[in-house]
């Protein structure tokens, strides 16, 4: 792998563009199957934006979230942070962007923290791979438990903690090292409303604080709803995306466009239709005469 990436380079205070190019991924079962996760998502994210990553179980979101946080490479297709290529990096590059540049909060408290440690001791250990000079440049240990309103639960053990106090752990330890790029997967599913309402809060503090680009999972529509942008996925594809309240669909690979899922039990596979251009930014999709008679 070649020795020119300057992954310190990455890690400029603020947020990081995201692309992804036809990223395909397949997951090898115990049994010898092949399932495919993605099939040729295309996305752009711009630095500083927040999105919402939303879509039925199986969808390949979490997957997404995992090539974005290069815990996992890609079967094929390229993703760059920036203008580098993390599909293309070495683990010893890989490790130093998932130390600095992007912090993945994967599902479920527990799996983010060390659950004997106390606030203090977890946020440290979130820092382990941080050099001098850039400890010199996060946020205060005190000021960063205080941000997520854990100041007075800086020696409690993880495991005497509530959910949400451990979720704003979590969300603490995942911007200890300043990361341009935050991705979390379901960060407020199995919290009570309230904690919901504060971790998102906090989440969307920090991005105004830090600019960070900011990736959630949710199933939740009341998280969603915080995003300026929504990017549903379906079938391992990104299937429409919500801008600013307005749900589009998203023309795919060589041209497929999916129907809007209301519409999909009424236009089922193998229904004939007819495209026209109406006008150059208009499309006329239409059954033939007699062809909804036709279906069952
Ligand atoms: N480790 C794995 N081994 C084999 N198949 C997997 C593995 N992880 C995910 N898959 C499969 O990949 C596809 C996408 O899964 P993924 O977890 O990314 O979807 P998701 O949209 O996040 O679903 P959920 O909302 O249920 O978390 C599914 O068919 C899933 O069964």
């Amino acid at each position: 792998m070649s020795e020119a990436y300057d992954v310190g380079e990455l890690g400029r205070p603020g947020g990081v563009a995201v692309r992804c190019q036809g990223v395909v991924h397949l997951y090898r079962t115990f049994e010898g199957h092949d399932v495919v996760a993605l099939q040729g998502v295309d996305l752009s994210i711009e630095p500083g934006e927040r999105v919402a990553f939303l879509g039925p179980s199986g969808s390949g979101k979490s997957t997404l979230l995992t090539l974005l946080g290069g815990i996992q490479k890609p079967s094929a297709g390229r993703i760059f942070l920036g203008d580098e290529e993390i599909s293309r990096m070495g683990e010893r590059f890989l490790s130093r962007v998932r130390a600095r540049r992007v912090s993945t909060m994967l599902q479920g408290s527990t799996r983010n923290l060390l659950p004997y440690a106390t606030a203090r001791q977890n946020i440290a250990f979130a820092r382990l791979a941080l050099s001098s000079s850039e400890r010199k440049e996060v946020l205060d240990e005190r000021d960063l438990l205080a941000k997520v309103g854990l100041e007075e639960t800086a020696d409690q053990v993880v495991s005497t903690m509530s959910g949400g106090q451990r979720q704003r752990l979590a969300l603490a330890c995942a911007v200890s090292t300043g990361p341009q790029l935050l991705l979390a997967d379901e960060p407020t599913s199995q919290l009570s409303h309230e904690d919901r309402d504060h971790v998102i809060g906090l989440i969307h503090d920090l991005g105004d604080d830090l600019g960070t680009t900011i990736v959630v999972v949710t199933h939740q529509p009341e998280v969603a709803a915080t995003f300026p942008r929504t990017v549903t996925m379906k079938g391992g594809r990104v299937g429409s995306e919500g801008r600013d309240g307005a749900e589009y669909v998203v023309i795919g690979a060589e041209g497929v466009v999916h129907l809007p899922t209301h519409l999909a039990a009424e236009w089922p596979p193998g229904t004939l239709v007819r495209i026209e251009p109406e006008q150059v930014d208009r499309l006329v999709v239409s059954r033939p005469r007699g062809e909804e008679e036709g279906l069952a």
